[in-house]
């Protein structure tokens, strides 16, 4: 496999995870990432298999969703391949990357930082729109590079919606769970664009806000699917506010933004594992 190596082969729901890694130059380091094949998703398999990639939130690395997400479960009986990145560059020695949760390791956000130190490798949004695409797709021949989704959880469903929504038509589809629909008015997002933008970059902001980006999309009609738990602190201290994604799409006039709000539920993988296979049906309807 050109420049990725296999460190695991699992057998999982008929077909195999692979835990993988490569060196990146956009990130400026080694990264890690899963790759779940469906069953019969062989380099010799005559049809191609589309690609579902899975992004995670804070904390997390490629291995959170993989263990307990039931991704694998939907995705095998679909025939559609999981890419589950890893959610920020790892030991770039960056001063005060590894301080907190909520910034720095394990908490990318999807975006290329521009302000220095984090400017030095911070760029998990090229990494993901187009570094890993592309490493992934020429070591995996069987997989279709025309039919990708995106989905995440999270700081990851933040940026599912922010890469669908900056990039229309890249990907056939998208849906979230418990996303951070607009960074720029919580205590996450402002931490993280402050330290990666700076706080005099109001513009640059918006341009990884799924709310700001929706008042602005002229794409194709939207279908979103959109799960949060009623139960899920985050949601209940702000950080997620679900509602203000829906009041820009009202606003907009735009249809297709279905947001579940799931009694009870936290922010935890047990709704991840409930809701994942709705979600893996959503992006078939795309994909096949
Ligand atoms: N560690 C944080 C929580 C971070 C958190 O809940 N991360 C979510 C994504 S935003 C997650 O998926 N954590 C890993 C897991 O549950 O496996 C805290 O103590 O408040």
């Amino acid at each position: 496999m050109s420049g990725v190596t296999e460190k695991a082969r699992i057998a999982s729901f008929g077909g195999k995870l692979l835990k993988l890694s490569h060196n990146a130059t956009t990130t400026r380091c080694e990264m890690s990432f899963n790759l779940y094949l469906p069953p019969g998703a062989t380099e010799s398999s005559a049809a191609k298999v589309p690609v579902l990639i899975y992004l995670s939130g804070l904390t997390c690395t490629a291995e959170n969703c993989s263990e307990k997400g039931f991704f694998q479960h939907g995705a095998s009986k679909k025939g559609i391949a999981v890419l589950y990145p890893d959610t920020s560059p790892r030991g770039l020695n960056i001063e005060g990357e590894n301080d907190a949760y909520d910034f720095g390791s394990g908490a990318g956000f999807y975006v290329d930082a521009t302000k220095a130190p984090y400017d030095q490798g911070y760029n998990m949004y090229s990494y993901v729109t187009e570094e890993l695409p592309e490493v992934v797709f020429k070591a995996f021949p069987q997989l279709d590079a025309s039919r990708v989704s995106i989905t995440g959880h999270s700081m990851g469903g933040h940026g599912a919606l922010t890469l669908f929504l900056r990039n229309p038509g890249k990907y056939k589809s998208v849906s979230a769970f418990a996303p951070i629909t607009n960074p720029i008015n919580c205590p996450w997002g402002q931490k993280a664009f402050n330290g990666y933008f700076g706080e005099d970059q109001q513009e640059k902001w918006k341009e990884h806000d799924a709310t700001e980006l929706l008042k602005k999309w002229n794409g194709p009609e939207l279908d979103i699917l959109i799960d949060v738990g009623t139960g899920d602190n985050f949601y209940k201290q702000g950080q997620l506010l679900p509602e203000n994604f829906q009041a820009a799409a009202d606003a907009a006039g735009l249809k297709g933004v279905n947001i579940r709000y799931q009694p009870d539920y936290d922010h935890s993988y047990y709704t991840m594992a409930t809701f994942a296979d709705d979600h893996i049906e959503h992006a078939a309807k795309y994909l096949k």
